[in-house]
């Protein structure tokens, strides 16, 4: 769980009720969760997730929130923030960016069947396609130039031989940007983190994405790359498991085909999403920020899988 900022009932209430949410009846902290602090709040009228942002701005947020809202409108199952009389959706509380969303159903599947992860594909390219027309830019702020600069940072926490392959996978992502099959790749807003516990299902049904607070405009190969290496790997080895993988890229294509510069760089993109969240991990771990309770991934695993990545390339056959 993560809290970073504490909420009291009572400032709750009066947050909630000035939003024309209903009367409090019950406050709790949601468990999961590493970036920002989250709410779970129960009103009379319903249930939400009140969330403070810990390290997104004012400048930033609406970019995410109003892509909740633009994908909401195009019927894809996400959270959509709730307005203020006066139709903002970015609020202030605690003298920290807030926004309120209604709460999911369901729960997240730890422990996904090739069903789930067809169901996450066919979703994602769903939600590319429907992204294609939100008019707000705003670049992946965890992509290249992020792990660029971080990377000197973590580096001093690592042994030499880690060293040696998190620089060398690092000039390799800046040469594979370069190229010119890379520049061709669809791009739109995409996720950027739609991992096992962002992703809610009832009764094995898909029933939303949710924590787009790292969503940007980046190219739709990164968030494949990035869901393939979460829901398509084995736990703790991070091997990937061919048969979800399937299942997920057979999912996708059923609503977008890939193209052929996305095929062929679907090798250069899976390391290219271990080598984000090995990087982040690292310097979450060594670089830790003050919570009532957090618990800091492991960074170990995006080694292992990045490692993985690099011995079992996996091309495209279908
Ligand atoms: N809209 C939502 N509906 C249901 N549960 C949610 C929603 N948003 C967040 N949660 C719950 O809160 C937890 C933390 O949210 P998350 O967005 O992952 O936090 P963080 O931004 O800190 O990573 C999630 O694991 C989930 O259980
Ligand atoms: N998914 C990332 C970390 C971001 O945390 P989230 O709870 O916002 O998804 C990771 O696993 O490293």
């Amino acid at each position: 769980m993560a809290v970073f900022t504490e909420v009291s009932f009572d400032e709750a209430a009066a947050f909630l009720s000035a939003l024309d949410l209903g009367q409090l009846q019950n406050i709790k902290g949601a468990a999961g969760g590493i970036e920002n602090t989250n709410y779970f709040v129960d009103t009379d009228q319903g249930q939400y997730v009140l969330t403070l942002f810990e390290r997104l701005t004012f400048e930033q947020l609406p970019f995410y929130l109003h892509l909740m809202k633009h994908l909401a409108g195009c019927g894809i199952p996400v959270p959509n923030p709730a307005a203020g009389k006066n139709g903002d959706i970015l609020h202030k509380l605690k003298d920290k960016p807030a926004a309120v969303v209604n709460k999911l159903r369901g729960h997240s599947e730890l422990a996904p069947t090739a069903d789930h992860c067809a169901g996450v594909g066919e979703m994602l390219a769903r939600m590319h396609l429907a992204g294609l027309d939100y008019p707000h830019h705003q670049p992946n702020l965890r992509g290249l130039p992020w792990w660029n600069s971080t990377a000197p940072v973590v580096l001093q926490h690592t042994t030499a031989e880690q060293g040696k392959l998190l620089l060398g996978e690092l000039a390799y992502q800046n040469h594979i940007a370069e190229s010119s099959a890379y520049k061709t790749l669809p791009r739109g807003p995409i996720h950027a983190d739609l991992f096992r516990d962002n992703v809610m299902f009832e009764d094995g049904r898909l029933t939303g994405f949710f924590d787009f607070y790292f969503a940007g405009y980046d190219t739709f190969l990164f968030d494949i790359g990035v869901c393939l290496n979460d829901w398509c790997v084995d736990l703790p080895t991070g091997r990937h498991d061919a048969g979800r993988a399937d299942a997920f890229l057979a999912a996708y294509q059923s609503v977008r085909k890939l193209t052929a510069a996305e095929r062929t760089l679907l090798p250069a993109a899976l390391r290219a999403g271990a080598l984000r969240f090995w990087i982040s991990r690292l310097w979450d771990f060594h670089l830790p920020r003050e919570a009532t309770v957090l618990q800091a991934h492991d960074p170990g695993h995006f080694e292992r899988v990045l490692r993985e990545r690099l011995a079992h390339p996996v091309r495209m056959t279908a």
